[in-house]
């Protein structure tokens, strides 16, 4: 669950007072998500997200995600528009945290997603990543390549206990990803969390992109390899390689990849797949027992390393001659 912040009536119709949303109707905390807490407003005016932003979201990162929104709406992507306050402003503070309201986004999203869906998510993504080429703040990726070596120390002397073996591999998974990270590939802005939870749909129509919360400036390829992570990989463990060909054709429809990033995918898909696992093990093994938040399991990101290191090619993931530009 991710309410971690409770608000109460009085300062909720307080906060409310700052904005042009009409008289509050109801309230309620929502259970799924797991950075901030997060509200389900009804107001006489509208439907509206509240976002409390809990201690993982940097305070002077939100211009960035505040502004992102804003941006990519109005370049037409269906993404929640942040609204705006009687001052002018998008944030606010409310029971002792940053606060912002969106719109509300009609959908849902899917626990068994098909190939077209994949397809759907890689023109949605491709979308993004032109969308934002001219987005004017830049926001570093806290968590590339030189974040995970501190990541991993605070977690590695306790590995074992999570799997045998798993010090000794990931000292050397890290090691040659450090070594081998690409240096110059197409940058822009990435959603960085592009997971399943993250992508709304009505039917079979995506009808919306959610939680920018890990947006950021890097490759824009390495957003591609962290949905084929979050996308193509069946419950048993097993790439689908007709979902990656349907997600990286959708992708490509809109934004064609280079040769060199298409080269780098099985690199930059080991580097996603260690990027969630180090999260995912850090919290494993600091969460306390009884925590309302759901630990996510880090051994499936091992798996999907693993195979990620197998990989020769990204035509293995489904890439094909015709997604490339020369
Ligand atoms: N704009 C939105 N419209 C509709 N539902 C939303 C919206 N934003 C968030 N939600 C709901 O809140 C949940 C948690 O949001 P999310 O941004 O993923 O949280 P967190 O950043 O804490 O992980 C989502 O799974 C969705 O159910
Ligand atoms: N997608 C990440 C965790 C971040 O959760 P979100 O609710 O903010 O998308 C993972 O699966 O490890």
């Amino acid at each position: 669950m991710a309410v971690y912040t409770d608000v109460n009536e009085d300062q909720l119709r307080a906060f409310l007072e700052q904005y042009d949303v009409g008289a509050l109707l109801s309230y309620k905390g929502i259970a799924e998500g797991v950075e901030n807490s997060n509200f389900l407003l009804r107001t006489t005016a509208d439907t509206f997200i509240l976002t409390l932003y809990e201690k993982r979201v940097n305070r002077d990162d939100l211009p960035f995600f505040i502004g992102l929104m804003d941006h990519l709406a109005a370049k037409g992507l269906s993404c929640p528009l942040p609204v705006t306050r009687r001052d002018g402003g998008h944030l606010g503070e409310l029971a002792g945290r940053p606060a912002a309201m969106v719109s509300f986004l009609d959908g849902a999203w899917l626990r068994k997603p098909h190939a077209e869906h994949c397809r759907e998510v890689g023109r949605a993504l491709a979308a993004m990543h032109l969308a934002g080429l001219d987005f004017g703040i830049r926001r570093e990726n806290a968590l590339s390549v030189p974040s995970w070596r501190p990541l991993w120390e605070g977690s590695r002397a306790r590995a074992d206990e999570v799997q045998p073996g798993l010090q000794a591999e990931i000292d050397a998974e890290l090691a040659a990803l450090e070594a081998g990270w690409p240096q110059d590939l197409p940058e822009g802005v990435i959603h960085a969390d592009l997971f399943t939870d993250n992508v709304f749909f009505i039917g079979d129509r995506l009808s919306g992109l959610i939680d920018f919360y890990f947006a950021c400036n890097d490759f824009l390829a390495y957003d591609v390899a962290i949905c084929l992570n979050a996308w193509c990989f069946e419950h048993d463990g097993a790439f689908n390689h007709t979902k990656g060909m349907a997600l990286i054709d959708g992708y490509c429809a809109v934004r064609p990849l280079s040769a060199p990033e298409a080269e780098a995918l099985p690199l930059l898909a080991r580097g996603a797949a260690l990027r969630f696992f180090l999260t995912r093990l850090h919290d494993w093994l600091t969460t306390p027992e009884g925590a309302l938040v759901v630990k996510k399991d880090p051994i499936e990101y091992l798996r999907k390393l693993r195979f990620h290191r197998s990989v020769a090619s990204s035509g293995e993931y489904g890439l094909r001659e015709k997604d490339l530009i020369f």
